[in-house]
């Protein structure tokens, strides 16, 4: 689907974005909130070429002459949508301009470390001062409390110090993140949600607020059962492969073309499955008639599971599995993913128009809120550095900086 300024619309149209965040967690938000049709205004650095992730290559969309381009697919993956406003706001110049947005933004986002803004005039108690309406959004490492609240913070160190590494990899291999930065993901989806509800707070008092948001809170908010397993029992959840702690069998198993999933969440559908084996005796077995007694006879059953599911195909188990109502699924690569008949139905992936690279369109993953009213859209591809910077200035009645 290509989309164009004249859909411009959305439950967010109106609502002006000043986003001076940079990287994957305040991008992740505001990108999100420019989907559902804010107005979002990036402040880049000009000191440095703009976000961090400009430079995060090796992939890159390339000019019409084979060069690459400053939209890294990195930067690419979270930054449509937007409007580049290159500002130096270590000048006052530059300090003045942002004031002067802000003066006009619902909200504001932003990821520098704790007190870096104060400096520069900008950090939430003087713009709310001025303004105070505005909805202003901190994202850190660690919260601007606490004595950690110092520190940098990049989703490696948050996945480490907010404890899901200790619980992903093989039992006998080492930590390991999960693979794409879900800490900054997810810390970016409260970072949306702390907004819209300000939003609402704001529509109905006029009162804005601060909203305090860290990579390693968010991270161990999302520990979910495996923290609660653990403030439950005092024992330390461990490291399970593809294992789940408290359902069984939900793992991956081998066939004799490669993997597939298996999901048993209830016992009707370890009826079926066993059905599905040849062998509805071994669910009325008492070693795995419940899950609990599953869970506690987890090695055996997971076991003999193995030997007998060695000898299929990956068909033969998705088929017949997805004919008794099974849950189970294939692992697939991201080409295979992107590729699926659902995703195809589903506008998983998108393409927007940039006349500044080869073929004329970027590729993204869109958007997966499905509005029966108000869908999302796609009004900009991800912008060059600072290519909206005059336009902006101009829209916005302000006098460009001083050079
Ligand atoms: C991301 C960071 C680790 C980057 O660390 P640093 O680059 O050392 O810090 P800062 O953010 O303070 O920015 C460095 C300097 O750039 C300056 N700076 C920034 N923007 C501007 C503009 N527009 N103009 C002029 N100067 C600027 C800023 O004032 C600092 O100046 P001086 O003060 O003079 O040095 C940190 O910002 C951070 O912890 N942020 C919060 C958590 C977070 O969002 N982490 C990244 C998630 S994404 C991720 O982890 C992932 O994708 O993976």
């Amino acid at each position: 689907m290509v989309a164009s300024e004249e859909t411009a619309n959305g439950p967010l149209h109106g609502i002006v974005v000043l986003d001076l965040s940079r990287i994957l967690a305040g991008p992740t938000a505001t990108q999100i909130l420019g989907d559902l049709g804010a107005t979002v205004l990036k402040i880049e650095n000009p000191k440095s070429g703009g976000d961090d992730t400009r430079a995060w290559g090796p992939n890159y969309a390339r000019a019409s002459n084979g060069d690459p381009t400053d939209l890294s697919a990195y930067f690419m993956s979270s930054n449509r949508n937007k409007k580049s406003v290159a500002i130096d706001i270590a000048t006052p110049a530059g300090q003045d301009i942002i004031r002067q947005l802000a003066a006009r933004a619902d909200v504001v986002i932003e990821n520098f470390k704790p007190g870096g803004l104060a400096k520069y005039r900008l950090d939430h108690a003087t713009l709310c001062a001025a303004h105070p309406g505005l909805v202003y959004c901190s994202i850190s490492g660690f919260g601007q409390t606490g004595p950690n609240s110092h520190r940098p913070g990049y989703d490696l160190m948050a996945q480490g110090y907010g404890g899901i590494m200790s619980l992903t990899g093989e039992p006998d291999g080492q930590p390991l993140k999960v693979g794409v930065g879900i800490a900054d993901v997810m810390c970016g989806m409260y970072a949306t949600i702390g907004v819209l509800a300000a939003l609402r707070h704001r529509d109905q008092t006029g009162e804005g607020q601060h909203i305090d948001l860290a990579l390693v809170d968010t991270q161990m908010a999302w520990l979910v059962n495996e923290g609660i397993n653990f403030l439950t029992s005092g024992n330390l959840p461990e490291r399970r492969g593809n294992a789940h702690p408290n359902i069984v069998p939900y793992d991956a198993f081998q066939v004799e073309d490669g993997y597939f999933l298996l999901a048993v969440g209830n016992d009707a559908q370890f009826q079926r499955f066993c059905d599905f084996l040849g062998q509805p005796d071994l669910a009325r077995h008492p070693d795995y008639a419940t899950n609990l007694k599953r869970i506690e006879n987890r090695v055996a059953l997971t076991s003999l599971l193995r030997d007998a599911l060695i000898s299929y195909s990956k068909s033969e188990v998705l088929e017949g599995l997805e004919q008794r109502g099974v849950p189970a699924g294939p692992i697939n690569t991201v080409k295979e993913a992107l590729e699926t008949d659902q995703a195809s139905a589903r506008d998983t992936v998108i393409s927007i128009s940039k006349d500044t690279v080869q073929g004329g369109s970027v590729k993204l993953l869109g958007n997966p809120l499905k509005f029966s009213i108000t869908p999302v859209t796609y009004r900009h591809a991800p912008p060059h550095f600072g290519e909206d910077t005059q336009d902006v200035l101009e829209a916005f009645g302000i006098s460009p900086p001083i050079k």
